[in-house]
C-alpha cells in the first residue's frame, strides 16, 4: 500500500569514522609538508651528500604517492549508508517497467549453462512479470547460447511458479540446488507437498543441466564471434507440457544477437549495450533498465523492489540516473587472496562517494533510468533532423525515444525487423552513439553557430549534451559512461542489503586477475590522460570532492606503477653501493619518515578491521597493491598511452569464467598460483631477487663500513617488501606443486637483476 507520509529510503552517516578519517588526514598532511621540506631543502644544499638523480627519482614517487593520497581523502569526507523501505512502494500495477539487459560475449569463456542461470534468475525477480522484459546480447553470435535460451524458458515455466508459490529467496537455480538442504530461505520446509514438488523442480533442473552441458562438437554450433550477421529471437513456448501457471505469467525473454563484421569496429560491451537499448527501445521500451553481467545471478529477487524505492521517490527521482548495487561473489574463496570482493571499492569508496553525488556506475548490478542515457534528447525541442543526426535514421526508435512503455512487447514482425537494422553494424555509422562527447556541436551547428551560441556556458553545455547511450572512449565503459553522467547532473546511490542481491564470479587465479587488471588499468587511464580528465574537466562539471574521487580511481594505476617500481628498486640499488637517500636515525626528520609510513600503514589495516576483513586481509592487500603496481597497472597505463597516441587498437579479452579444478585447489589453500604468463612473473620474481640481493649485499657493506644509522630505513624497505610478498619468495624457493614459480622464470629474472647491477656499477665506475 502506498504511504505518502513514510520515506522509501533512510540515509545514515557514520559519525565517529568521518571524525577519524578526518584527523589522521590532518596529521598525515602535516607530515608530508615536512617531508617535502626535508626534500627539497636537499636540493638547495651546496654540497649533496648523494647523488641526485637516485635522490630526484625517490623525491618524485613520494610526491606522486602523496598527490594521489590526497585527493583520496574525497572519499573519506562523506561516506553514508541507506537503508530502503520496499512495502511501502506503491501496489504492482504502478510500479514502472524493467528491461533487464544481460551480456555475454564468447561461450568457450563464459558456459552457456552459468549465463543460463542468470537469466533465469532474472526472470524470477520478484517483479509484475508483465513489466520485466530479459533481453539477452550474444556477442558470440553462437546456436548455442540460442538453444540456451530455448531450453531455459521452457526450465523457467517450472522454475518461477516454484519459486513464487513457496517464496524462495534464492533465485539461481543453480545457487539453489548446491547450498545445503534447507538453507534455502523457504518456510515450506517441512510440507510434504513442498518436499514432492522440490524433486520434481530438482529432476527437471537436472535434465536442463544435461542439455545444456552436452553439447555438439562441431563448430559451427559454438558461432564465429567476429562475423556474424544479427539474430533477434523472442523466445517462445514451443513445448507441449502441461503447467501448474499459465506462461502469459512470464517475462518476456529475447535473444539479440547483433550483427559483427570485420570491417566494423563494434566497441565491445559498451556496442552491446547500445544495441540492446535501442532494440529493447521498439520492443518493450521500459523506463528503467537492469544491466547484469552474464555472471551476475540475481540470488535474491527483491533488489528490483528496492531500487525503485529511490527511483520512485519524487524528491530525488528527476535527477537520479542510476542506483547501484555491490558486485559480490560466490566463488570468494576463505582467505581471498586476489580481494576478489574488491573492498576498497565496494566496502568504501562506492560509500564515500554515495555521500557527495553517487556511486561509479559499475558496470553490472545497477538499475538505470533509460532517459538519462538519450541526453537532452528525451525532453521535449529537439528536431527529426537532429534527432536523426543523433540516433539513427530508424523512426520506429525516434517515436519510442518519447513514448511510454508498450505493455507487455510489442512483438509484431514488423517491430522485429526494424530492431534488427537497429542491431545492424552499419546503423551507428553517422550518429552520436558512444562517442563524439563534446565535438559534435562544431559539425552539425555550424551554419547557426553564432545564433544559438550566445555564451560561453552555451558552447559547453550544448556540447557535452550531445553524445547517446553508452560510451566507447574507454574499455572501462561503466566507469566513462557513469563519469559522464554525473558531469551531466545526474546523480546516483549506493544501496548494500545485507543479504547479497546479486553474486558473480571473481577472478580466482593470478594470470586472469592481472589480465582483468590491465583492461580496468588501461580503461581508467585512458579517461585519465584524455580531456576528460576528471580533475579538470569533472571539477568544472560537479562538485569538487567528487571530481577529485573520480580523478584518484581515473589515475592511480599510473599514480602507482611508476613510485612502486620506483620503490622496489632505487633505494636498494643505493643501499647495495652505500648512497644514503633517507635521513639518519639522530635526525628529527627520521621520525617523520617512520610516521608517514606507520601512519599510512595503520589506517589501511584501520579500513580493513572496520569494513570486515582481517589482518590476512590488510596482507594480502598490501602484497596485491605491490604486485599489480609492477605488473597490471604498469602494462594497463602503457596500453592507455599507447591507445592515446594511435599505437595500439582497444580490446576487450572477457574474464575467463571457467574454473579449472587443479587452479581451484590452489587457490582454495590460500596459495598465488604463479602459473600466469612470464610477462606477470618475471617482473615479480625480478623485484624479489633484487631486494634479497640488495639486502644480503647492502647489509654487508654495513657491517664493514658502520653506517647503520644512515642505512636504517633502506634496510627496512626490502625487508618490508620480502615479508610481504614472502609466497613469491616460497614460490621460487620451497615449493614443489604445479603453483610454484618456474625455474626458468628464474633464471630469466636473475639475468634481468644482473644487468641491473652491472649498469649502476658502470654509471658509478663512470661518473
Ligand atoms: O565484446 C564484449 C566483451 C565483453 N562483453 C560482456 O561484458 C561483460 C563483462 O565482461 P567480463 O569479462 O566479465 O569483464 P570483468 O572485468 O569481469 O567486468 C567488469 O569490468 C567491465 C569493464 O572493463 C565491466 O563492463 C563489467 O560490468 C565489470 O563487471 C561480460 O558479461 C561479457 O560477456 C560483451 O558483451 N562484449
Ligand atoms: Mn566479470
Amino acid at each position: 500500500m502506498e504511504n505518502h507520509d513514510l520515506p522509501l529510503h533512510l540515509c545514515h552517516a557514520n559519525n565517529f569514522s568521518i571524525i577519524i578519517n578526518k584527523f589522521h588526514a590532518f596529521f598525515h598532511c602535516i607530515a608530508l609538508a615536512f617531508l617535502v621540506y626535508y626534500r627539497t631543502s636537499f636540493l638547495f644544499q651546496e654540497t649533496r651528500p648523494a647523488p641526485i638523480i637516485p635522490w630526484l627519482l625517490v623525491f618524485a614517487s613520494e610526491l606522486l604517492l602523496s598527490f594521489i593520497w590526497f585527493i583520496g581523502r574525497a572519499y573519506h569526507w562523506n561516506p553514508v549508508y541507506r537503508t530502503v523501505f520496499p512495502e511501502r512502494l506503491p501496489d504492482d500495477d504502478k510500479l514502472p517497467a524493467i528491461d533487464v539487459f544481460i551480456c555475454t560475449a564468447d561461450p568457450e569463456k563464459e558456459p552457456t549453462f552459468e549465463v543460463m542461470n542468470t537469466v533465469l534468475s532474472a526472470m524470477a525477480l520478484d517483479y509484475p512479470p508483465e513489466q520485466l522484459h530479459v533481453y539477452l546480447s550474444d556477442d558470440g553470435g553462437s546456436p548455442k547460447t540460442l538453444h540456451g535460451m530455448r531450453e531455459a524458458y521452457k526450465f523457467a515455466k517450472w522454475w518461477l511458479p516454484f519459486c513464487r508459490s513457496y517464496g524462495i529467496k534464492t533465485r539461481c537455480p543453480l545457487i539453489y540446488f548446491s547450498a545445503p538442504e534447507y538453507q534455502d530461505g523457504s518456510n515450506y520446509v517441512d510440507s510434504d507437498q513442498f518436499m514432492a514438488d522440490k524433486l520434481k523442480i530438482k529432476e527437471k533442473y537436472d535434465m536442463f543441466k544435461e542439455c545444456l552441458k552436452s553439447s555438439k562438437e562441431d563448430g559451427e554450433y559454438w558461432g564465429n564471434k567476429r562475423d556474424h550477421p544479427s539474430i533477434i529471437e523472442v523466445i517462445q513456448d514451443t513445448s507441449s507440457e502441461t503447467l501448474q501457471e499459465d506462461h502469459t505469467n512470464l517475462p518476456l525473454l529475447v535473444y539479440v544477437s547483433r550483427e559483427k563484421r570485420l570491417s566494423h569496429s563494434h566497441h565491445f560491451k559498451a556496442g552491446a549495450l547500445n544495441v540492446l537499448l535501442r532494440a529493447s527501445g521498439v520492443i518493450s521500451n521500459s523506463p528503467y533498465i537492469l544491466g547484469l553481467d552474464c555472471d551476475m545471478y540475481c540470488v535474491d529477487p527483491s533488489s528490483a523492489r528496492q531500487a525503485m524505492c529511490f527511483h520512485l521517490d519524487r524528491k530525488i527521482s528527476a535527477s537520479l540516473a542510476y542506483v547501484q548495487f555491490p558486485q559480490k561473489f560466490h566463488d570468494v574463496g576463505e582467505h581471498d587472496i586476489y580481494d576478489g570482493q574488491l573492498r576498497s571499492a565496494y566496502g568504501m569508496i562506492w560509500y564515500g562517494m554515495d555521500g557527495l553525488t553517487g556511486p561509479v556506475l559499475s558496470g553490472t548490478g545497477y538499475y538505470l533510468k533509460r532517459e538519462s542515457l538519450y541526453g537532452h534528447f528525451a525532453q521535449e525541442g529537439a528536431d527529426l533532423l537532429e534527432l536523426k543526426n543523433s540516433f539513427g535514421s530508424s523512426n520506429l526508435f525516434i517515436k519510442s525515444i518519447r513514448q511510454n512503455i508498450v505493455d507487455g512487447g510489442n512483438l509484431s514482425s514488423t517491430v522485429l525487423q526494424e530492431a534488427k537494422v537497429l542491431a545492424s553494424s552499419a546503423y551507428e555509422s553517422n550518429t552520436e552513439w558512444g562517442e563524439k562527447v563534446g565535438i559534435c556541436i562544431y559539425e552539425h551547428k555550424d551554419d547557426n553557430l553564432t545564433n544559438c551560441l550566445s555564451t560561453k556556458h552555451d558552447v559547453i553545455s550544448t556540447c557535452f549534451l550531445c553524445q547517446v547511450g553508452f560510451l566507447y572512449q574507454s574499455v572501462a565503459e561503466d566507469f566513462f559512461t557513469g563519469f559522464i553522467l554525473h558531469c551531466k547532473g545526474w546523480k546516483s546511490t549506493y544501496l548494500t542489503p545485507s543479504r547479497p542481491q546479486f553474486l558473480g564470479s571473481s577472478t580466482t587465479n593470478l594470470n586472469d586477475l592481472l589480465i582483468q587488471g590491465i583492461r580496468w588499468s588501461s580503461g581508467l587511464i585512458e579517461v585519465g590522460i584524455s580531456r576528460f580528465c576528471p580533475l579538470i574537466y569533472g571539477s568544472l562539471r560537479m562538485s569538487f570532492l567528487q571530481s577529485l574521487c573520480y580523478g584518484e580511481l581515473a589515475l592511480f594505476p599510473l599514480f602507482y606503477c611508476l613510485p612502486l617500481w620506483c620503490f622496489a628498486t632505487v633505494p636498494q640499488l643505493c643501499l647495495l653501493n652505500g648512497i644514503s637517500l633517507y635521513p639518519e636515525v639522530s635526525s628529527p626528520f627520521f621520525m617523520i619518515f617512520a610516521f608517514i609510513f606507520l601512519s599510512a600503514l595503520l589506517k589501511h589495516l584501520q579500513e580493513v578491521l572496520s569494513t570486515g576483513g582481517s589482518i590476512e586481509t590488510w596482507r594480502n592487500e598490501q602484497r596485491l597493491w605491490m604486485i599489480k603496481s609492477v605488473t597490471s597497472h604498469l602494462y594497463g597505463s602503457l596500453d592507455a598511452i599507447m591507445k592515446t597516441l594511435g599505437l595500439r587498437q582497444a580490446s576487450f579479452q572477457p574474464t575467463n569464467k571457467v574454473l579449472d579444478e587443479e587452479q581451484a585447489k590452489i587457490y582454495r589453500m590460500g596459495k598465488l598460483d604463479f602459473q600466469t604468463s612470464p610477462m606477470f612473473l618475471v617482473p615479480m620474481v625480478f623485484v624479489i631477487i633484487l631486494n634479497a640481493t640488495c639486502l644480503v649485499g647492502g647489509i654487508t657493506r654495513t657491517v664493514f663500513v658502520g653506517n647503520w644509522d644512515k642505512m636504517l630505513v633502506q634496510i627496512l624497505l626490502p625487508i618490508y617488501i620480502l615479508i610481504i610478498n614472502h609466497a613469491i619468495v616460497e614460490g621460487i624457493i620451497t615449493r614443489k606443486d604445479k603453483g610454484r614459480v618456474s625455474p626458468s622464470v628464474t633464471r630469466i629474472s636473475t639475468v634481468f637483476v644482473n644487468l641491473l647491477f652491472l649498469g649502476s656499477l658502470l654509471s658509478t665506475v663512470f661518473k
